[in-house]
């Protein structure tokens, strides 16, 4: 069956100044129901091409759509189609759990039973009900990061982009937020996920992109990818070094 891609990239340059783009023609695709790994070294261009697709930046060149939409086109339905968990979390210090995630949940048109029924499931799966109404500023590092992706997960948008969520998360917290990612993908969502956790991502995600100084120098099956690089067999951490140390 040709299903039409939830997030597509086509011909995207872009970066923090018109004259040194930090990203080189990057074309991708996630399908619906699909979870695909965006990988690469520090600096390689993950953040800044999650950046592009929030709409944070405007691409140099390039177009991108999410279910069809593009930015200019449809902004509301562009933006209401995709939430975001970054990689440092931003919260309002002065906000509680609970309103951090009545905010998200409002902002996205959640109805009221469905916003209640998600945040008990939330709380109890990420081991926050007693902080739910806990200041932000009061906190741990893993549970802030939590909020944010308790907020990312309240809404059920198409798509979810996802920007190394693990890092200071417990390994309770870790496999909690991977079983959920599978539960979304199975309902036929979309994940885009960047991570360094190349072990852990290995068994989770359909597909992986390779992002390397800011092309996209691979992409496919573990089994595709290994296969194109004539190196049948490899797991995932020992292709992505033998593909960024050949690009060197
Ligand atoms: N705010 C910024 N202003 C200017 N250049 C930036 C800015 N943020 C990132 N860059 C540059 O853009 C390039 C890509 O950075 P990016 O943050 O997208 O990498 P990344 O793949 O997400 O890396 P990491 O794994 O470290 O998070 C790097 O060369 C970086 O120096």
């Amino acid at each position: 069956m040709n299903t039409a891609p939830v997030l597509q990239i086509t011909g995207l340059s872009g970066g923090y100044s018109l004259n040194k783009p930090v990203l080189h023609d990057i074309g991708l695709q996630v399908q619906p129901g699909e979870m695909v790994g965006l990988i690469g070294l520090n600096g390689a261009g993950k953040s800044t091409t999650m950046k592009h697709i929030l709409g944070l930046m405007s691409p140099h060149k390039g177009e991108i759509t999410v279910q069809g939409k593009t930015r200019s086109s449809d902004p509301e339905g562009y933006h209401s189609a995709l939430t975001f968990v970054p990689e440092s979390p931003l919260l309002y210090e002065e906000m509680t759990v609970r309103e951090h995630v009545e905010f998200t949940a409002r902002a996205y048109g959640v109805e009221r039973s469905d916003y209640e029924s998600r945040t008990g499931q939330l709380a109890a799966l990420f081991n926050m009900e007693d902080k739910m109404d806990t200041l932000s500023s009061h906190l741990s590092k893993g549970m802030k990061q939590k909020v944010m992706i308790m907020c990312a997960f309240v809404a059920r948008p198409a798509l979810y982009v996802i920007d190394e969520p693990f890092l200071g998360l417990d390994p309770l917290g870790i496999r909690s937020l991977l079983d959920f990612m599978l539960d979304l993908k199975k309902s036929g969502a979309s994940i885009l996920l960047s991570s360094h956790i190349l072990s852990t991502i290995e068994n989770y995600c359909d597909r992986f992109i390779v992002l390397h100084r800011g092309k996209v120098i691979a992409q496919g099956t573990l089994a595709e990818m290994t296969e194109a690089a004539g190196l049948r067999g490899l797991n995932l951490e020992q292709l992505f070094y033998e593909l960024v140390q050949g690009g060197k």
